[in-house]
């Protein structure tokens, strides 16, 4: 795992964030700071803007009012270096649809230079042994959200953002993922993570951020 040189800041800090989207305020002033090493969990009703924060914090969307930095500096003053610490996947399952499984965990592989990583292990792991040549578009729901978090096994980035990582995943795949979160956090990894559900890993007691369902229009 890479990691960034010692600092007094906070990995991530939240200053005053706020964020109008849709005519509608989802949430104002927020502040918050991850430290390396934490789990956090953020939850709150559909619509109250939980992707929406987790796509700020990435950089991918503007924040209407507010500031995110890394390691005490604004995001964009230390891009590349977070760029480097950073996995993001998303509400969508981000895989190709005309790739196999195996080309998707391959080509994700070469991004992150984990080649050293055997892919049929993993797949078998993931409960895509049989299905590797299948085209990802074919697979259940639940298999492509399996393809999509192949990620987490070959990836070098200490820090996961992670929106909706549990949807469509059968109780056999959530608690694989629940044991790849322990890893991660025994490793120093930090993972900021979107669910409706709870966790049932005794080893797993998140941090919490509520948002609420602000309604009213602008
Ligand atoms: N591209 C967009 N343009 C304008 N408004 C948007 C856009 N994307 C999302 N919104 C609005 O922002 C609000 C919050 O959406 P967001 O996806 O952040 O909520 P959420 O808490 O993640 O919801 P869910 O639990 O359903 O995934 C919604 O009302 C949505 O319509």
């Amino acid at each position: 795992m890479t990691q960034v040189a010692s600092t007094n800041s906070p990995l991530l800090h939240a200053e005053q964030l706020s964020s109008i989207r849709g005519g509608r305020v989802l949430f104002e002033n927020l502040n918050f700071s991850v430290s390396a090493g934490q789990l956090w969990q953020v939850s709150g009703p559909n619509g109250a803007g939980k992707s929406s924060l987790l796509r700020i914090l990435t950089g991918l969307l503007a924040p209407s009012n507010g500031l995110v930095s890394f390691y005490g500096k604004p995001l964009s003053h230390n891009w590349s270096e977070y760029c480097e610490q950073l996995l993001f996947i998303g509400h969508k399952a981000a895989v190709k649809g005309e790739l196999s499984a195996r080309e998707n965990f391959h080509w994700q592989q070469q991004l992150s230079s984990t080649e050293d990583i055997d892919a049929w292990e993993l797949l078998e792991k993931l409960g895509l042994l049989g299905l590797e040549d299948e085209l990802t578009a074919r697979l259940s729901a639940g298999q492509q959200r399996r393809v999509a978090l192949t990620r987490l096994w070959a990836t070098q980035a200490s820090l996961w953002i992670l929106d909706e990582p549990f949807t469509a995943l059968d109780v056999q795949g959530i608690a694989l993922l629940q044991q790849r979160f322990v890893e991660h956090i025994q490793n120093g990894g930090t993972i900021i993570f979107t669910s409706h559900q709870s966790l049932t890993l005794s080893d797993l007691t998140p941090e919490k951020l509520s948002l609420e369902y602000q309604g009213e229009i602008l």
